[in-house]
């Protein structure tokens, strides 16, 4: 791992927990930020009504519910306490160095000191949490009940062909965020999965809330677990085999993302709107690394929000979606899009949750080879005798 990248996780790796709903929202109004949310949604009547009560109920001030109280909510069990851990590399958990991970108390050092005037934690007791402007559900091109669901559940619902007639809408998740920029005015936009499940508040509050006390952070990944089939840590699969490679070997600066594919992520629209957004799937990493060259590493985030539950493709559909990644990166190649001169030795990054919370482990990728046998002597002479 670059050790650029070992000090990006000790400065930009946060957990949820750093920053309560209270403190976020007494930031939100110190600095008059405004907060869209934006749900991409393709056929999600299942689960998309969910995550819109959530929002509305937790982050909405309530929409006619009781506001929560003016108290600091207690972290539920079960939510995420550390970030990321810099530890050694490639080496067990076990092995990890006397030297303390960055704890969450180093991560919000800068909060401490008060970034933000007036983000203290002293406010009054009645008030409501309202991090979230506006809530909005882009259907692209659902046929099911999707916008139905969306609608009775408290969302404003925007057709993708509703949206900038004049380009006709091309199929995929990432033209459906392209568009949502045009109805929507926040100054933050939050981008949030339409299809995950036992959906947490914690999710939008956590990715942001570095952006309102930050003001030298302009995007935000929320990074998790991702258990797959009960198993923790094996879901991601795309993530694992086909983009973190892809960013370990030609964007090193970008390996201490936890979860560079994961669809909740919350930008300033000052970023959003000068970037280019691939139409399908490969629009997370296409945004990642047209940020990374737009803003640099230090104004990029991750924050642990616990765990993610959604609704899993099969091997074919991901394998599509992994085309997809790889077509966007070699257009960036192409375009001389690179990360800092290629490492001598090639690593390759992955992370495990541990109780300290994600730790890297970073591992030498092969890259040797052999010359042809017909270059070595004693081929030749075998041949001979
Ligand atoms: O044409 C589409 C396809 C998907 N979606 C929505 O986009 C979200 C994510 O799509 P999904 O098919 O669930 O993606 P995943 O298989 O979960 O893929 C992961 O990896 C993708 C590639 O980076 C990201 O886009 C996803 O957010 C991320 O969850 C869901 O709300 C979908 O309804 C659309 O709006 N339009
Ligand atoms: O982000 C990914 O890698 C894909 O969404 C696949 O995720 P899954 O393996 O958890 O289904």
């Amino acid at each position: 791992m670059l050790e650029e990248v070992e000090r990006w996780l000790a400065r930009r790796s946060w957990s949820v927990a750093d920053r309560p709903r209270q403190q976020l929202a007494a930031a939100k109004r110190a600095t008059g930020a405004t907060v869209s949310v934006v749900l991409p949604a393709l056929d999600e009547e299942e689960t998309v009504g969910e995550i819109v009560a959530v929002i509305r109920r937790e982050l909405m001030g309530g929409a006619g519910e009781p506001a929560e109280g003016g108290a600091q909510r207690p972290a539920p069990s079960g939510r995420p306490a550390p970030s990321v851990r810099t530890g050694p590399e490639g080496g067990p958990a076990a092995g990890a160095p006397s030297a303390p991970a960055p704890s969450r108390a180093t991560a919000t050092g800068s909060m401490a000191s008060g970034s933000v005037p007036g983000a203290g934690a002293e406010e009054e007791a009645d008030e409501r949490v309202r991090l979230v402007d506006e809530l909005v559900v882009i259907d692209s091109g659902s046929t099911d009940r999707t916008a139905e669901v969306a609608a009775a559940a408290g969302a404003r619902v925007v057709h993708r062909d509703a949206i900038l007639p004049r380009i006709p809408a091309l199929p995929g998740k990432g033209e459906v965020l392209w568009r949502s920029l045009l109805v929507t005015s926040g100054d933050i936009v939050c981008f949030v999965d339409a299809d995950l499940r036992q959906f947490s508040a914690d999710f939008v509050a956590g990715i942001v809330g570095p952006l309102l006390t930050e003001p030298d952070v302009h995007l935000v990944k929320a990074m998790y677990d991702r258990p797959l089939g009960g198993q923790p840590g094996q879901g991601g699969r795309v993530t694992e085999l086909m983009a973190r490679p892809l960013l370990n070997l030609h964007w090193p600066r970008l390996a201490g993302f936890v979860q560079p594919l994961g669809g909740e992520y919350a930008a300033r629209r000052s970023l959003l709107e000068q970037l280019p957004f691939p139409v399908g799937y490969g629009v997370e990493l296409g945004l990642l690394v047209d940020a990374l060259h737009t803003v640099g590493l230090d104004a990029l985030a991750q924050v642990d929000v616990g765990v993610r539950r959604h609704r899993h493709q099969d091997g074919r559909a991901l394998g599509r979606m992994a085309a997809a990644i790889y077509r966007t990166a070699q257009l960036r190649l192409a375009r001389g899009r690179l990360g800092p001169p290629a490492l001598v030795r090639p690593v390759l990054t992955q992370f495990e949750r541990t109780e300290e919370g994600f730790e890297p482990r970073s591992y030498e990728v092969d890259t040797e080879e052999r010359p042809p046998m017909t270059k070595i002597a004693e081929y030749a002479r075998r041949r001979v005798a």
